[in-house]
């Protein structure tokens, strides 16, 4: 089950979100190995490529914070769609996380709808260790 605390702080993230669009908001939290939660929002764009999604901006946050290891995350979409990170987002959080993290996909009461390990979510991903 999804932690509660990032259930929390993602359903928060996901009141801020910016989808005039889309009008399908989207918050993302994650805690890093440190015990740090972040989150973040999709934020779309009348030029409608540049939106962003909700996970890379908790993961930009996460950077800035000057955290580097993503724990757990948790996803929340709209109504009982389950969000589950695009392509994108698959790549980005696979940077920064560890064979041990998990994702997971909630709707938005808070219900847990799929708990995903790094390599379901990305299976034979390309990652830093391919770069050494
Ligand atoms: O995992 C996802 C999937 C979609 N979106 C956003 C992008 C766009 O603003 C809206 C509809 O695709 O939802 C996210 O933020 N995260
Ligand atoms: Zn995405």
């Amino acid at each position: 089950m999804a932690p509660h605390d990032l259930v929390v702080a993602a359903q928060a993230a996901r009141k801020n979100a910016y989808a005039p669009y889309s009008k399908f908001l989207v918050g993302a939290a994650l805690r890093t190995e440190n015990g740090v939660i972040i989150a973040g929002c999709n934020v779309e764009n009348a030029a409608y490529p540049e939106g962003v999604c909700a996970e890379g901006g908790a993961i930009s946050a996460m950077v800035l914070a000057g955290e580097r290891k993503i724990s757990e995350i948790v996803v929340v979409g709209s109504g009982d769609v389950a969000c589950t990170p695009c392509g994108g987002c698959r790549q980005k959080i696979r940077e920064f996380t560890g064979p041990d993290g998990n994702i997971f996909v909630i709707n938005e009461a808070g219900k847990t709808l799929l708990t995903l390990t790094r390599e379901e979510l990305i299976p034979h991903s390309f990652g830093p260790e391919n770069l050494s």
